[in-house]
């Protein structure tokens, strides 16, 4: 097995109240993945003025991407910011503009807050989505593209509508995939608790996702009915 050690996080400095200090979960996926979700991450009014500041001011585009072979419309608006003289990020096969931090000084407040929250961590690059209600979604999907290096950190902080975020555990691709295990192939392939972990993403959350988790789980946002409102979510990403 492959031995990643995973740097600390800073404990929380701006508020010392220990129901505050409860919200951090720090969730062990095993393989040396890891998720870190801090609920109340960014004050409640802050995060709305940035939520304001970022619908209004940030030139969303809806791309054509393409799905499995087809051409579809991106399910939710998105924009893409980057240090100038990295290595483009394509998806999908959509190669997004990359706009810089000096032109959204905000953005570099909010990347403040996240190195704050993540001593060590040097994010470069951040995708904006954001979902203009229950029909807006992100399906299952790893950022495991090759620019973040095999084990890419991803720090996500959410604005406006709580929605669902769900990881999954891979499915593997076929059997001699879990070469050395002596349990019959029905038990192996039977779902597991531990293979799913659902957040609620709130205004002003963070989650981190890091390790192997690109490469072992996949996640998504899925449809929501009831979710008329608005959500702005950015994600942090280091491109090596
Ligand atoms: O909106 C989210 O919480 C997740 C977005 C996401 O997975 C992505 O942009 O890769
Ligand atoms: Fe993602």
């Amino acid at each position: 097995m492959s031995v990643l050690k995973l740097k600390a996080v800073a404990p929380s400095t701006d508020n010392d109240n220990p129901s505050d200090a409860a919200k951090k979960q720090i969730i062990d996926l095993g393989n040396a993945s890891e998720v870190i979700y801090i609920q109340r991450f960014i004050p409640f009014d802050q995060s709305w003025k940035w939520f304001h500041y970022l619908d209004k001011h940030i030139p969303w585009t809806r791309p054509t991407i393409r799905v499995f072979g087809k051409s579809c419309v991106q399910p939710r608006d998105t924009c893409y910011v980057a240090t100038p003289g990295l290595t483009e990020l394509t998806y999908s096969g959509y190669q997004p503009r990359a706009y810089s931090w000096d032109e959204y000084p905000p953005l570099k407040d909010i990347l403040d807050a996240v190195h704050k929250a993540l001593p060590g961590s040097s994010f470069n690059s951040l995708l904006l989505n954001r979902y203009k209600g229950g029909n807006d979604y992100v399906g299952w999907h790893a950022d495991d593209e090759k620019l973040y290096g095999p084990t890419p950190e991803i720090a996500s902080v959410s604005f406006g509508c709580e929605r669902e975020f769900i990881l999954k555990k891979r499915p593997p691709k076929k059997s001699s995939d879990v070469d050395g295990s002596d349990e019959p192939a029905k038990k192996r392939l039977k779902n597991n608790d531990a293979d799913q972990h659902s957040f609620t993403l709130k205004h002003g959350s963070l989650l981190v996702m890091r390790g192997y988790t690109q490469r072992d789980w996949i996640h998504s946002v899925p449809k929501r009915a009831k979710a008329e409102a608005t959500r702005i979510n950015l994600t942090f990403r280091h491109v090596l």
